[in-house]
């Protein structure tokens, strides 16, 4: 069991199997792209592993793109309320406010994401951890009135973004 963020050296000595477990969520329940990322070792530093993560994600067919953002529980959702986040997904959400919304803030975002999902087909997917809620909720309003096209690549940019913040926490800067 690993402790505390680790070196790149260590990162870049990790068996494969350990490494997909320790990668395996960096992008959510997504842990083909961790043994991805493993086969592109060694990696000189955070910033070399991040732009190889990237380039990975950005090679994905749409359809694959979608079911990365599928693979997303919605902001203070279902499964927020029953407690079944992944550890990453439950702090991301505390630290935008998400578990302190007032009842109505709850029912408008859960309208919304509902009407999101509704129209594009995947799950409305922002980086909670550089937005609070109120911006949360502004975004949705705002993004809801895109295409379909333009929402996949924001919604892969908001991926990436949340990402490079559960790297950072998992590798020594
Ligand atoms: N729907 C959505 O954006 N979910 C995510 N965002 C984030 O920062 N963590 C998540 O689980």
């Amino acid at each position: 069991m690993l402790m505390g963020p680790i070196s790149m050296t260590a990162v870049n000595l990790l068996e494969p199997a350990e490494f997909t477990r320790v990668f395996g969520n960096v992008v959510e329940l997504a842990p083909s792209i961790g043994s991805v990322l493993a086969r592109r070792r060694p990696l000189k530093d955070v910033q070399h592993l991040l732009t190889e993560l990237n380039t990975i994600i950005d090679g994905l067919s749409d359809s694959d793109k979608v079911d990365i953002l599928r693979r997303h529980p919605d902001l203070a959702g279902v499964l927020a309320e029953k407690g079944l986040l992944t550890t990453e997904s439950t702090a991301e959400q505390k630290s935008a406010g998400l578990d302190q919304l007032t009842e109505q803030q709850k029912y408008d975002l859960q309208r919304m994401n509902k009407s999101y999902r509704d129209k594009f087909g995947f799950p409305f997917v922002i980086c909670a951890r550089e937005n609070k809620a109120v911006a949360i909720l502004e975004g949705l309003t705002t993004r809801m009135i895109n295409t379909r096209e333009r929402e996949l690549d924001i919604g892969i940019g908001e991926v990436k973004k949340i990402a490079r913040l559960r790297v950072c926490d998992l590798v020594m800067a």
